[in-house]
């Protein structure tokens, strides 16, 4: 099993272990022996333009697919082997919407509570403690439809995290946001790696998202092209910023703001 050094220099288990995944959509490979860790308590950016196979990944990680080629392990629990024990750890906002628009942010919360199995009162406790985090506790029996995206994403987060895991997965969480949204997600998540000392897998084709210390994955068409400190990653590659290292390693002229390959 991959062991990783967490912040205290302690030797741990990684948050996400994944060796020699392999996946297609009929005959058309999208995962190529993909392979990497990512250790405890640190902010993880899977770094990709559309396409790349980060959602593919995704589905893999959440066991919506089962993996037929490659492990993946959560905390040193196989999702194929030991799925109840690896996904219990496991937090996830899917790029997608999802909440009920029909029903109140206490509905959409506390319906999820309890298919974890967290009683009525526990939820509201954890409910109020969560949103008072993101200052929306003010907003809780107001229906779903009545936010804004911004809004919307931040119950997703919250959602995700009301069973306590200690990994946290987003899949382009800040996509179709206003700027001010997505720097509010970005750091309402940042802090919850310091402050809680939760693994976040932030998966983004935007550039600017990524920070010097961050750890980063580059995936492009499958493969994993980096995988380092994004300060080891640039210099290794001879390059004065990230941006200028993707441009290096993907072939890709100039990275374009919507992610598309040009
Ligand atoms: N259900 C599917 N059937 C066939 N091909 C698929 C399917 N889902 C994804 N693909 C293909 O697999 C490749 C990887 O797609 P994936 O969605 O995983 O990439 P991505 O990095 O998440 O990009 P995006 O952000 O655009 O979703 C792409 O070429 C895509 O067209």
């Amino acid at each position: 099993m991959q062991h990783v050094k967490a912040n205290d220099g302690v030797s741990l288990p990684a948050a996400l272990d994944v060796a020699g995944v392999k996946h297609s959509y009929g005959h058309k490979q999208v995962l190529s022996d993909v392979s990497f860790s990512i250790a405890p308590q640190r902010f993880t950016v899977l770094l990709g333009l559309n396409g790349a196979g980060k959602t593919t990944l995704f589905s893999l990680i959440t066991h919506l697919y089962s993996t037929r080629h490659g492990t993946i392990r959560i905390f040193g629990h196989d999702v194929g082997r030991e799925p109840g024990e690896a996904l219990r750890r496991l937090g996830i906002v899917f790029q997608a919407r999802t909440l009920d628009l029909d029903l109140s942010i206490y509905q959409n919360l506390s319906y999820h509570a309890s298919l974890h199995g967290i009683g009525r009162r526990e939820a509201l406790t954890r409910i109020t403690a969560l949103l008072d985090q993101i200052d929306m506790s003010d907003r809780l029996h107001d229906k779903a439809r009545s936010l804004s995206g911004g809004q919307m994403r931040r119950i997703e987060i919250v959602r995700a995290l009301l069973h306590r895991p200690p990994l946290l997965l987003l899949d382009e969480a800040t996509v179709g946001l206003d700027i001010q949204s997505r720097a509010e997600i970005l750091s309402t998540i940042r802090k919850l790696v310091v402050t809680d000392g939760i693994s976040v897998f932030w998966a983004t084709h935007l550039i600017d998202e990524v920070e010097e210390t961050d750890h980063v994955i580059i995936l492009d068409k499958g493969r994993v092209l980096a995988d380092g400190r994004v300060d080891d990653v640039v210099r290794s590659c001879g390059a004065d910023s990230i941006r200028e290292a993707f441009a290096i390693l993907t072939g890709v002229a100039s990275v374009p703001a919507n992610g598309e390959r040009r």
